[in-house]
């Protein structure tokens, strides 16, 4: 079993330097899907190559996984998929961030380390402060995309985007997915253990307004 990374470390306060969208992607243009917690990233090779007109953007706190990421990407020569190392919330409170909010339509936190203690709960990667950032950050329409197996993180998780005017659920059943994009045409690691366990999913949209 892995041990989880905290995020309050400070060994994550120093971010990386985020390239120019021109640099990370073959088609600077395209929207951008961001994944948070991408761990070794298999869920964005696989929506990379199933959603093709789309560039696709991972963050992982894990270092080795996102070395191993980066050169499976420079090996399979995918041009719409990179993968960032570090605290995601040092990272989109940087002033760099600019660079990629540019062209983010949606955001997926799929299976976050649920942190259960109390007192690590501000280790869990949705905060109120974050939240806010991404209501100042994000152009109106973006979508957040959450999903756990735990409903007590699902409950924060909930609770913290809905206490923030600028963010609506938008009802799973009314969500019409693009042609284009769609995050859910592939299952994340975690999500086929939970499936394989019968494990509940709880998940829900949201849309900044
Ligand atoms: C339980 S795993 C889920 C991985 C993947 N999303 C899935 O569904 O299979 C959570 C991942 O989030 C990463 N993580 C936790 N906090 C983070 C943070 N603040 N910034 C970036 N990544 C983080 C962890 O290292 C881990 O790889």
């Amino acid at each position: 079993m892995r041990q989880h990374v905290n995020p309050l470390s400070i060994n994550f306060n120093q971010i990386e330097r985020i390239p120019s969208l021109g640099e990370m992607f073959g088609d600077s243009k395209l929207n951008l899907h961001l994944d948070i917690g991408c761990a070794a990233g298999e869920f964005l090779f696989d929506l990379a190559l199933v959603n093709t007109s789309w560039n696709y953007l991972g963050i992982e706190i894990r270092e080795k996984l996102v070395k191993n990421a980066k050169l499976k990407v420079l090996e399979s020569e995918i041009k719409n998929l990179y993968f960032l190392f570090g605290n995601a919330n040092n990272i989109l409170n940087d002033v760099q961030s600019e660079l990629i909010i540019k062209n983010l339509k949606s955001i997926s936190f799929y299976f976050p380390d649920p942190w259960f203690k109390k007192r690590h709960y501000k280790r869990r990667v949705i905060q109120p402060e974050f939240i806010n950032i991404l209501s100042n950050l994000l152009q109106k329409g973006t979508l957040i995309f959450i999903k756990t197996d735990v409903k007590d993180l699902f409950d924060y998780m909930d609770y913290t985007i809905s206490n923030n005017f600028y963010f609506k659920t938008i009802d799973k059943k009314d969500f019409n997915y693009s042609e284009s994009f769609n995050p859910n045409k592939v299952k994340t690691n975690r999500e086929k253990y939970v499936i394989n366990n019968q494990l509940d999913i709880f998940e829900r949209i949201y849309i900044k307004i």
